[in-house]
């Protein structure tokens, strides 16, 4: 079994818990109230920014100049989508300003760089390959069960069901299939970990975005 089905089948059960979410339910039908979408949008606005960063990193660390490439190229994606969010979601969903950083993405966003700074490099690999798989299947799934035609979300939607975000998911995977080929088992075994919890923070931000989470003080 290579790595990233052993990793697949390690978040089964999250998977299942993230797509059972009243966020994404409510996503899927057009329901999702928009105080509720803009926290969403805003808090992904600085994640993606610091997401970019933590993949560019990756592509300084890595061994291979192809993988170091293609990382460098996920990293201009990521800062593109941040700006389409910045530019036309602000102005479509009323947003005058991105705000605070709120725990969960704080939370998640220094996972990211610590991970892809001090940990082996296929360790950071392996932590951001959740933002690439699990938007990939959940786009996936709500594009296929949506009921509105006139869902206000469609066009967000649209950027993580598409065939060109699904060929750089592809090879994000095969990366770190590839990488995990030269790792001792206990290497793998952190990789696995670090999918793990990046998937839990996958769903901590969903939880946080619907239940409006902020700093207490
Ligand atoms: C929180 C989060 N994870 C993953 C993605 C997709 O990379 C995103 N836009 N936001
Ligand atoms: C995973 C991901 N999400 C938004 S951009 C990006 C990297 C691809 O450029």
């Amino acid at each position: 079994m290579n790595w990233s089905t052993k990793a697949w089948n390690a978040i089964d059960d999250i998977y299942a818990d993230i797509i059972g979410m009243p966020f994404i339910k409510e996503l899927t039908e057009g329901s999702l109230p928009l105080e509720k979408f803009q926290f969403y949008i805003t808090q992904d606005s600085r994640y993606l920014d610091h997401f970019g960063r933590a993949l560019s990193l990756i592509g300084a660390r890595a061994n291979d100049l192809q993988d170091a490439l293609a990382f460098i190229r996920f990293a201009e994606g990521a800062v593109v989508v941040e700006n389409a969010l910045h530019g036309s979601y602000f102005e479509t969903f009323g947003i005058s300003s991105a705000g605070n950083i709120e725990p969960a993405c704080h939370h998640y966003i220094h996972f990211l760089k610590s991970t892809a700074a001090l940990d082996a490099v296929e360790v950071a690999m392996a932590a951001v390959l959740p933002c690439f798989w699990i938007y990939k299947k959940v786009g996936d799934h709500i594009y296929s069960n949506q009921t509105s035609v006139t869902n206000p979300y469609k066009k967000w939607i649209a950027t993580y069901a598409g065939e060109e975000f699904g060929e750089l998911v592809n090879r994000a995977i095969a990366i770190c299939d590839k990488a995990a080929t030269t790792c001792t088992e206990a290497q793998q075994q952190k990789m696995i970990e670090a999918f793990v919890t990046a998937s839990r923070l996958e769903f901590d931000f969903w939880d946080g975005a619907y239940k409006l989470r902020k700093w207490s003080v």
